[in-house]
């Protein structure tokens, strides 16, 4: 027998739960991060490593945008890949990025270049882009509601580098400002959707797994740049 569909109340709770406990703001690297521990070579390295992360978010974005069906679910969709690459160059997520970078004492150039991305953050973004490649609608779009959790994480960001790692500049901290609204705005969608479209109990669990699954990328990320 099917088990019965958790109500919407019952689901969102569920997968708030999730990233409630596994979300990345709990792993050994952030904890040290927010509590000023890290040395200058371990921000540049979690900076240069989160960089091959970002520069793949519009990429999973544009997989998810092409499973939406409708036009107002792509032009709300898209928004997501024009917060990271901006509508002209100079401008956008993946820019500000490469900011923070500079601020950190990184080159451009060695950050474009991915070299020095670690093999287990590689596989890390690999597996990502394809949860949304392959997966449902559903599953894609679920496994973003690690953003539900980013607004905070960026606040406890920003108060942490502007009091422990004055060596970088405060301006390079614009990608974290800027995310706090994107996020929450992300999020918010993200979370109607998927309360809409999981149809019973098996797709309700899918999702969950799937955001589940999202926790496992930004974990394993972290440890291969905690044990580099
Ligand atoms: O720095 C972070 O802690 C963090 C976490 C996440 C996240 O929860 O996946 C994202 C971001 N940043 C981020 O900057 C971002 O653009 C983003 C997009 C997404 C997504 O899954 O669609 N997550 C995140």
């Amino acid at each position: 027998m099917n088990a019965e569909s958790w109500t919407p109340a019952e689901f969102e709770a569920r997968l708030r739960a999730v990233p409630e406990a596994r979300y990345h703001h709990r792993h050994p690297f952030n904890v040290r991060m927010h509590a000023g521990e890290l040395s200058p070579e371990e921000i540049r390295r979690w900076i240069l490593n989160r960089f091959h992360y970002q520069r793949h978010i519009p990429i999973k974005d544009a997989l998810i945008l092409a499973k939406l069906e409708t036009p107002e679910l792509r032009r709300m969709w898209i928004r997501r890949i024009q917060d990271h690459d901006g509508r002209r160059a100079g401008e956008g997520g993946i820019e500000r990025w490469l900011r923070l970078g500079e601020a950190a004492g990184l080159d451009r150039k060695d950050l474009l270049s991915g070299e020095g991305v670690l093999p287990g953050v590689r596989f890390a973004v690999e597996a990502y882009v394809n949860l949304c490649r392959l997966g449902t609608p559903l599953e894609a779009v679920a496994a973003s509601l690690t953003e539900l959790f980013a607004p905070d994480i960026m606040r406890t960001r920003i108060e942490a580098f502007e009091r422990h790692y004055t060596w970088i500049d405060s301006e390079g901290l614009q990608y974290f400002r800027g995310r706090i609204s994107q996020g929450r705005q992300d999020s918010g969608e993200a979370l109607e959707l998927v309360l809409e479209w999981a149809r019973g109990r098996a797709e309700q669990e899918r999702a969950v797994a799937a955001l589940s699954r999202k926790c496992d990328v930004l974990w394993a990320l972290l440890d291969a740049v905690d044990q580099a």
